[in-house]
């Protein structure tokens, strides 16, 4: 039985579907007239959010806000932070809040409070980082670890991977990372680890391998590779000194030949999309930029976690992003969102983990729509490739993010502007583009040959939403970040109003048992030359053209990428 009736069986959602009706007859070029409204979609906080550009009304707001008071949108947020079970088809809590909670914080799980826990993780990676960047922590011949590599999928790689591409270019954090390099392996494809270890020596290098479960075929692989790459340079003693691990299972890791003391624990009641504030991020991270960087990151995300559960609706902005998402997707019908940073180094920041289910958090299937294609590019790059789609091809609405305050200003003597300010004219400019177009009339008046009247016409009324960050310090990195946390806390908004689980992963489990059936007839093929049984027509002949080919590989002695 569900414990609560399908959303979409409601009154508020049934009035939304009606009011669809009424968005369709105004023109975002009409509705920008609209001061007053303008003026009531603009927040200032800690960042600037301007959603006057999305196709909605006052009165759509207003019946959001309704439609997430019928989903008991605040309970169940409430919920979450008083560490009910709401990952309820995993029987876990949620609380990736309390990894950036303050010291004297009190958060329950099962009756305990976590806060101690998540503190005494983040102390031993103070130390246990200051002690390796100032070589008191040395590899196996004496030598300094300098350079790191973290190893690592999904959860357990992408969130890192963004914070860190951020920091690069922060001032205080690259001062505080010279001489040092932090690289990421992750995909399973050789190639990975070749590009990973290129030019490092194991000397010099401290391999992270970051895994919740310890069981993740890919991390577990490279982490094995690595080992070797190790092993064979410096003599398999030296794993000690030159591997440890952040794991939820440190029985497997110490299994794997990590010794139980270098590995930085998390909890169940992490999930893997959401475990950037725990030793997944903060120990790579503060490896590189020193755990006090770090910590400025972990104090900017707490603000956001501390808005998103005090603040009303109508001015909280994670709320707002993701109330506006259900919006476009299950009302406006735009399956996508273009998540576009005028900031280089929020390059990595288009959120790739989304939680897209097909039944109920009580397993009902959907009678709608769930989940959204979230993709970006930094501006202006994505102007030169797929922005003639987005202003000219199907609606897909767009989130522009620019900063105040480059982290890295540039000015040529004689140019018009700064090259930032070149950067932001385009910032500026492109959410207008998409909400006015350019009628046929215009280009009449500007005398455009008739014949490409129609090429360039622009149909406008295609929905935008503007973020200002001030600049990207560590703090702010944290705040935006946790903007993953914007976008994921958004996301996870929208789930709740969908009544879905945001939490657990069942959807990856079949691709993953499958890969385990072609990777044992891979065994006995190469090895024993059984012939290909079980699969399809079209996967058997796939694999045998597959196996014909030469893999340039004998499985009779290990092989590494040549440094
Ligand atoms: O951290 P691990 O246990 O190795 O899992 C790595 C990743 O596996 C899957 O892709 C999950 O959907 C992710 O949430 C998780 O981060």
């Amino acid at each position: 039985m569900a414990s609560c009736p399908l959303i979409c069986d409601t009154e508020s959602w049934k009035n939304l579907k009606t009011h669809v009706e009424d968005i369709k007859k105004n023109h975002l070029r009409d509705l920008l007239k609209d001061e007053e409204r303008c003026k009531s979609m603009i927040r200032t906080r800690w960042i600037v959010l301007d959603y006057s550009r999305q196709q909605v009304q006052k009165e759509t707001m207003e019946q959001l806000f309704k439609l997430a008071e019928v989903a008991q949108l605040k309970e169940k947020i409430n919920k979450m932070y008083s560490g009910e079970k709401i990952n309820s088809t995993e029987n876990r809590s949620v609380l990736h809040v309390a990894l950036r909670a303050p010291r004297d914080a009190v958060i329950y799980s099962n009756g305990n409070n976590v806060v101690p826990d998540v503190w005494n993780v983040l102390d031993k990676i103070k130390s246990f980082t200051e002690s390796v960047r100032n070589g008191s922590w040395v590899g196996a011949t004496g030598k300094a670890l300098q350079d790191v590599v973290s190893v690592g999928i999904g959860g357990s790689f992408l969130g890192p991977l963004f914070v860190h591409t951020a920091l690069q270019t922060d001032g205080e954090a690259s001062e505080s990372a010279k001489g040092r390099q932090l690289r990421f392996l992750a995909n399973v494809d050789p190639i990975d680890v070749a590009r990973s270890t290129a030019g490092l020596n194991p000397e010099t290098t401290l391999v992270v391998v970051v895994s919740k479960t310890f069981t993740t075929a890919e991390t577990m692989l490279n982490a094995r590779t690595l080992r070797e790459w190790i092993s064979s340079a410096l003599g398999p003693q030296s794993v000690a000194k030159h591997m440890v691990a952040v794991s939820t299972n440190i029985e497997l890791v110490e299994k794997f030949g990590i010794d139980p003391n270098n590995a930085f624990a998390f909890w169940d009641w992490v999930g893997g999309r959401y475990s950037v504030c725990s030793a997944v991020g903060v120990l790579p991270l503060s490896l590189q930029y020193g755990f006090s960087v770090v910590e400025k990151f972990l104090n900017g995300a707490s603000t956001i976690d501390d808005h998103f559960y005090s603040t009303p609706f109508e001015k909280n902005i994670p709320v707002l992003l993701g109330l506006l998402s259900l919006w476009n997707v299950s009302f406006l019908g735009y399956p996508a969102r273009a998540i576009l940073p005028y900031c280089q180094a929020l390059e990595k920041f288009a959120p790739h983990i989304q939680q897209v289910l097909w039944v109920s958090i009580d397993g009902i299937p959907l009678p709608y729509e769930t989940g959204e294609i979230d993709f970006g590019e930094p501006g202006t790059n994505g102007q030169h490739s797929f922005y003639q789609l987005i202003h000219q091809g199907r609606i897909i609405p767009c989130d522009f993010i620019g900063i105040m305050k480059s982290q890295q200003p540039v000015y040529l003597k004689g140019e018009l502007v700064n090259n930032h300010d070149e950067l932001m004219s385009n910032f500026f400019a492109q959410p207008d583009a998409l909400a006015f177009g350019k009628t046929p009339e215009q280009l009449t008046n500007e005398k455009v040959p008739h014949h490409l009247v129609s090429h360039k016409t622009f149909s406008g009324n295609r929905p935008s939403l503007s973020i200002l960050l001030p600049t990207l310090t560590a703090y702010n990195i944290g705040q935006v970040s946790e903007g993953l946390g914007i976008f994921i806390l958004g996301t996870t908004y929208f789930l709740f109003i969908w009544g879905i689980n945001s939490f657990d992963q069942w959807g990856v489990e079949l691709g993953k048992s499958l890969a385990s059936q072609v990777r044992k007839q891979l065994h006995s093929s190469r090895t024993a030359g059984e012939p290909i049984k079980g699969f399809n027509y079209s996967t058997s002949t796939l694999l045998q053209r597959y196996l014909e080919a030469e893999s340039g590989i004998s499985s009779a002695s290990t092989v590494l990428p040549s440094t």
